[in-house]
Order: structure tokens, then sequence, then C-alpha cells
């Protein structure tokens, strides 16, 4: 099949245009949403989404601040800025960039940030609210997911979602967010015996393996709905997701490629998630 591809850089260029009329009224009433991006370290790609997250703040008329600190910080010195932050009345979220060095115990630091503050949906009060249905902060990967799904008008009731990943940021949350919109779901992991009786089974097949290209056609239900979580390099250093895309292309009725996909939605989750944050303050 071709022409099935789901174009997440334009469906999140609809999300963040609904974001920033949304911050316009919130500055006609005094309030800027303004987000706080926490960066330890030199890794490369995490400095790219960083400057990206706050490159899309500043286009969205957003306040953001970048905090830089070195790789060797303590657990305690970066609690000490999550501090400041929670009470710091112009930062409305929150986001320490994962992973962290291994010094410091990334569950201690998502804890120490405020749940009001929580843009990144990773708090356990957070996750414990979206798992009881409640509102709360979404975790951006999958919240933009079950967007990407909605803007492709994709029936999610009833059908049969698998997911390929059990990480508390996206694996996860996924199979719940599924689940609240009526999908029967499955979980597979790196241990599950025989993924492909699993795979084949799935209408809605959600990858997030971390494995270059390990999803191709023969996984595939036909006319299944594919979305790559992934973001690996490939033999050739090209961009590539954990799906085979011109494999199971050939299969999906609607696919998301990498890069172009998943990714672009979850900066623009985030945005949402911190106009949110920002909106609660009036009401709160
Ligand atoms: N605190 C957090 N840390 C991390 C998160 C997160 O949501 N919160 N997620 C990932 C990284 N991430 C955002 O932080 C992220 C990854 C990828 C993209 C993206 O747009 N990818 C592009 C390709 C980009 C490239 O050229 O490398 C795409 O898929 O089209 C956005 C955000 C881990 N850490």
């Amino acid at each position: 099949m071709s022409n099935n591809k789901i174009d997440g850089k334009q469906i999140a260029s609809q999300v963040t245009e609904k974001v920033q009329e949304r911050v316009e009224r919130l500055k006609e009433q005094g309030v800027t949403p303004g987000l706080a991006v926490v960066l330890v370290g030199n890794n490369p790609a995490s400095q790219t989404y960083v400057n990206n997250k706050t490159k899309t703040c500043e286009r969205l008329g957003m306040h953001s601040v970048m905090i830089e600190l070195e790789e060797n910080i303590t657990e305690q010195e970066l609690l000490k800025h999550v501090e400041t932050l929670n009470n710091d009345k112009k930062i409305h979220g929150i986001l320490v960039q994962l992973p962290l060095p291994k010094q410091i115990d990334e569950d201690r630091v998502i804890a120490a940030i405020s749940p009001l503050k929580d843009v990144d949906g990773f708090h356990p009060e957070s996750v414990g609210k979206m798992m009881i249905g409640q509102p709360t902060f979404l975790s951006c990967t999958p919240f933009g997911i079950m967007k990407l799904l909605e803007y492709s008008d994709v029936e999610i009731a009833g059908k049969h979602a698998v997911i390929i990943g059990r990480s508390n940021i996206v694996g996860k949350p996924m199979g719940q967010l599924l689940l609240q919109k009526d999908a029967t779901v499955t979980y597979c992991h790196s241990k599950t015996k025989d993924l492909h009786t699993f795979t084949k089974q799935a209408d809605i097949l959600v990858v997030a393996t971390g494995r270059a290209k390990m999803i191709d056609a023969s996984f595939i239900k036909e006319g299944a709905v594919v979305i790559d979580v992934g973001i690996n390099r490939d033999e050739h250093n090209k961009l590539c997701g954990d799906v085979d895309f011109a494999s199971a292309q050939a299969v999906a009725s609607k696919i998301t490629p990498v890069p172009g996909g998943v990714g672009p939605m979850t900066i623009a989750m985030l945005m949402e998630n911190t106009c949110l944050a920002a909106e609660n303050t009036l009401i709160n």
C-alpha cells in the first residue's frame, strides 16, 4: 500500500497552532506559560531535543528557560535546582531531560518535581491519575500517539492493540490510554516468546523495542495500523525506526515514518501540557 503514511510533522503543527491560540488567550489574562528544561551533561541527542523544545516554546510565544548542568553534578545539587523551579512563579512546567548520568537516581528526581508542574507526566501522582482515568498530565509520547490516531481517524474501540515495549514513559502508559478508549491490549517485551503470534493479531501495533528495523512485514497483519516509536541509526548512519518501513508499509493500512512520525508529536504534546499547567493556575 502506498500513500498510507501518517504525517506526524503536519499533525504536530496542527496541534501547536491550537496551543498558540491558547497561549494568546492566557497572555490576555496576564499569564505567559513558562517551561524550564533541565539538561544534565553533553549527550548530543538530548541537546538537540532540548533545543527543539525551547525553540518551539519561543515560536509559540511561551517563556522558556534552559538550565544546563555539568555531567558530574550530584543528585543533591540537581534536586536543589528542581526545588528552585518548583517555587518559581514564572515557570508552569518543569522537564528534566532523560537519560540522566548514572550517579543520579531518575525516579528520585522525577518525584521531586511538583505534580502541578509535571508536564512530562512522569511523576508517580500523574501516572496514578492516568491509570484511574482522572485528568492529569499525560506522558508526551503516548499522548502524542493518541492524537496521531485521532487525527488519522483510526477507530480504537474493540480493536486489538499490541504494544511491544514496557517502559514507564512509553509502553506502559500507551497500553493504558488505548485501554481507556476500549481497545483490547496486549503487552509484549524482550522476554515474550513467539512474538509473531501476538503481533500478527494486532489491529494497532505500537513498536518501542529500541532495535533498529526489527519489525518487518512478517510481523504485521494485513491492514494493521503501525506506530513506530523508535529512533535509531542504521548501518549508513541514517535515522530509522524500530520498524522496517519499506517492508511494513506494503501491508499496513497506516504507518508512521521515522523521522517525521511520533517524534514531532512528543514536542507538540509537551507544549500542550505546558499550556494546560499555566491554565490550571487560573483555576486553582
Ligand atoms: N524528559 C524527557 N526525556 C525524554 C523524553 C521525554 O518525553 N521527556 N523523550 C525522549 C526524547 N525526546 C524528547 O525529549 C524526543 C525524541 C525525538 C524527537 C523527534 O522529534 N525526533 C525526530 C527526529 C529527530 C532527529 O533528527 O534526531 C523524529 O522522529 O522525526 C523529539 C523528542 C527521551 N528523553
